[in-house]
């Protein structure tokens, strides 16, 4: 396997993005759904409506109108490499490696530590593709295509399955028992009864799944599945 996927928790870190056209602001909208503490875009052209927006709306979010430079480095963790000039993105990627700063080289991936996958949210729940930079446009069509199946009921889903667990090991029962009824749950047609608004039906598989001593939580369980307002 050429990557080691994992997922970063952002939280607490320097971003920098370097040109901010088409590509920049698409890494620069999904470094902001993630929480970080700061994204640094530098860009010597005028920010475009996107990343005006982005300012207006975002605290966490900067732009500075000038060129790279390498002291941009000194305070970021992760770092994307977006200029159309390969020079520049370049030097941005060898000092990165000299400094073990992880960079994301969006025109010339192997030069860099990461690349990022195509990727679907719902909640809790992160589906991401990946080709290893064969085929972008082939991770896009496996992300559309994935939306359709995990659709957003996947989210309360998500939800519902995690209230569940903490629920069920705090009964202190043996993991042999456990890991049944959840692979029991997350196997069942709860996504098709949360589509579907059928909470008479989430109450019925719940009581079937779960033990007697969770059955007074089922309600309220649902409840955060099926929103009544
Ligand atoms: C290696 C990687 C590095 C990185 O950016 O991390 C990389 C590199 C390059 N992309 C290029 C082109 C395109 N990129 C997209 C789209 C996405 N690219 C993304 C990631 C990645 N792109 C990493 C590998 C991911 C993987 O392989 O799985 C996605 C998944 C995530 C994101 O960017 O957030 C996002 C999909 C979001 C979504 O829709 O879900 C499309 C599709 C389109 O726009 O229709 C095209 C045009 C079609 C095509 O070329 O396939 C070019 C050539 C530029 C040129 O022509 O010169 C390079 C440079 C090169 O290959 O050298
Ligand atoms: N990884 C990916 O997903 C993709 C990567 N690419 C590659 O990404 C690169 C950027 O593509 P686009 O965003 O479409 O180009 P773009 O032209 O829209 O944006 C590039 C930006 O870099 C800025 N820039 C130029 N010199 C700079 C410097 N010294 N310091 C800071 N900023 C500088 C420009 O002002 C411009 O705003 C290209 O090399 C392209 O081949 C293209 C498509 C997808």
């Amino acid at each position: 396997m050429r990557y080691y996927p994992l997922l970063l928790d952002l939280t607490g870190m320097q971003c920098l993005v370097v040109g901010a056209g088409e590509v920049g602001l698409r890494k620069i909208e999904g470094l902001l759904q993630c929480g970080p503490e700061m994204v640094t875009a530098v860009d010597p052209a005028p920010p475009s409506t996107g990343l005006t927006e982005l300012l207006a709306r975002q605290g966490n979010f900067s732009y500075e109108q000038r060129p790279f430079a390498e002291t941009d480095l000194d305070r970021a963790r992760l770092v994307f490499a977006c200029t159309s000039d390969r020079a520049v993105n370049d030097a941005i990627g060898r000092i990165c490696m000299e400094r073990g700063i992880l960079c994301n080289m969006t025109d010339a991936p192997e030069h860099g530590s990461f690349v990022l996958p195509a990727s679907i949210t719902r909640g809790d729940l992160t589906i991401s593709i990946s080709t290893s930079g064969a085929s972008p446009a082939l991770a896009r069509v496996i992300r559309r295509d994935l939306e359709t199946r995990y659709g957003p009921e996947y989210e309360a889903m998500t939800r519902l399955l995690a209230d569940i667990r903490t629920a069920l090991l705090a009964l202190g029962r043996s993991s042999g028992e456990n890991r049944e009824i959840f692979r029991r749950l997350a196997a069942s047609s709860l996504p098709d009864l949360i589509r579907n608004d059928d909470r008479h039906g989430c109450l019925e598989l719940l009581r079937s799944v779960l033990p007697t001593d969770l059955h007074t939580r089922i309600g309220e369980w649902c409840d955060d599945c099926f929103p009544t307002f």
